[in-house]
């Protein structure tokens, strides 16, 4: 029996039950597990190819899987997709049982999903990506430091009995903890594409300068997109497992909706909300990793003093301040830039952290932050504009909003940079980069070819555009 430090959670269940009323409702039963490895967990199902969700969070201390949809939050045509998730989260009662008395962060009704970068409905690519869409996993296996758990999230009513309930929960636990080691699978590359020629980016970049220079727009992020095609269906825990060994201080997330996966590892958090603190990060301006220790040093001193990279830097920290201040009683933002390395880049990088008033939520803050000048640009609605009118590709949900929220709201959204679409044998990534009137094209061309690599590496692809 599964037990509590007082009553059994069958006790409670029979409790439920008997007091429902004829609609039903979600439950959400947690229970401690065995030590699970969470990309075995993932490649354990592959029938439920789909409807998976992974996420680790930078700093590797919490793992998700989701395995099966339970429920899905969306609205299509909503004026403002943020808020509107909120909306429907309250509409929903959850009931969380526990089999230990501890409250786990990520355990319990997590939802995982994200938004569009633009607020309209796209019909291109990104078909299976709307402009906004959570699910709560019908199985969520959490690996955090204090151990693993596994979730349940389903719907019961008064046709339930306890003895049904309890067979299931019996049942998933003992699947989980019986998932053999996954086995890695390998394919090989037969085609890239570049969506833009090296001359129309030069054309595109040239654009966004003279913009700069006679207008009000003092930033713009501008993206190309390249498309690979592999020798068979794109295995994506190949690809997670991958990217788990090579990327450090990133997300990696996968979120399949229908025969799409979306993927990456990107470093750059959004917003994190934990007991009302808030934690945000400006992350922006870019140099290579050096070949030697003293070169990648070197690197990083030319970065931290280089006026190009700084503005660029500086317009995210001046935005980010205002942005998430009207929503705090304190906020602090250290005054100098420091560096972030990863695996072959390095970006300037200020962490912003406050406490936010009563009654704001970590939805407040997405609505507040989305885009900010790292992926959008300055002023956000020129550069938008700008965006909408001259970048050639659809950005579907690259850029955007992804992560997961709880029934507390509390939560962690990253942006979705460093990412591919994968659909069957097809991967397309994406990579921007920040545009200030000190830009040069082919400079620009060679951050966002750096930035494709861990993708690129991840799938076993290469690049053949400077080569
Ligand atoms: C837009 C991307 O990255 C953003 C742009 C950066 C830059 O121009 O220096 C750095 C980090 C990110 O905020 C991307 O990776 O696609
Ligand atoms: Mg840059």
């Amino acid at each position: 029996m599964l037990k509590t430090d007082s009553i059994s959670i069958n006790d409670q269940l029979d409790d439920l039950i008997n007091k429902m009323d004829s609609n039903g409702q979600f439950i959400s039963i947690v229970h401690k597990i065995n030590h699970v490895d969470p990309i075995s967990v993932f490649a354990s199902r592959p029938d439920l190819k789909g409807e998976r969700y992974y996420w680790t969070s930078a700093d590797g201390q919490l793992t998700f899987v989701g395995l099966g949809f339970s429920n899905q939050l969306y609205s299509s045509h909503a004026s403002d997709r943020f808020t509107a998730i909120e909306s429907a989260l309250q509409s929903q009662k959850h009931r969380v049982f526990r089999s230990t008395n501890a409250r786990i962060t990520g355990t319990g009704p997590v939802y995982f999903g994200g938004f569009s970068f633009f607020d309209d409905d796209h019909k291109g690519e990104w078909k299976h990506f709307p402009t906004n869409h959570f699910v709560l996993p019908k199985r969520l296996v959490t690996v955090t430091d204090q151990g693993c758990y596994l979730t349940l999230n389903i719907w019961i009513d008064q046709s339930h009995s306890v003895d049904e309930v309890h067979s299931i929960i019996e049942s998933e636990i003992s699947q989980i903890e019986s998932v053999e080691s996954y086995e890695e699978k390998s394919m090989k590359q037969v085609d890239l594409k570049n969506e833009m020629t090296y001359q129309e980016w030069e054309q595109l970049i040239n654009q966004a300068i003279h913009e700069i220079q006679s207008t009000k727009l003092d930033k713009v992020v501008l993206a190309r997109e390249i498309e690979t095609y592999f020798n068979q269906d794109i295995p994506i825990e190949k690809v997670l497992k991958a990217l788990s060994e090579q990327q450090e201080r990133s997300y990696i997330f996968i979120m399949e909706n229908d025969d799409q996966a979306f993927i990456g590892a990107t470093p750059e958090r959004l917003v994190e909300v934990h007991n009302n603190e808030i934690q945000s990060a400006c992350l922006a301006g870019t140099t290579s990793r050096g070949s030697s220790m003293d070169e990648d040093e070197w690197k990083a001193i030319q970065l931290l003093k280089d006026e190009k990279n700084l503005e660029e830097h500086q317009y995210v920290v001046k935005m980010i301040q205002e942005a998430i201040s009207p929503l705090c009683d304190s906020l602090r933002v250290p005054n100098q830039p420091m560096i972030r390395k990863l695996s072959k880049i390095q970006h300037l990088f200020t962490p912003v952290t406050g406490s936010l008033k009563t009654n704001v939520t970590i939805f407040d803050a997405l609505k507040q932050l989305h885009p900010t000048p790292a992926l959008g640009g300055e002023p956000r609605e020129i550069a938008m504009e700008f965006i909408k009118q001259h970048e050639p590709i659809e950005r579907g949900w690259y850029a955007a909003p992804i992560g997961w929220f709880d029934d507390e709201l509390n939560g962690e959204f990253a942006v979705a940079i460093r990412s591919a679409l994968i659909t069957g044998e097809k991967a397309n990534l994406f990579a921007g980069c920040g545009i200030v009137a000190d830009s040069e094209p082919k400079a620009e061309y060679e951050e966002t070819h750096l930035k494709f690599s861990p993708m690129l590496d991840a799938l076993g692809g290469h690049n053949h555009d400077n080569e």
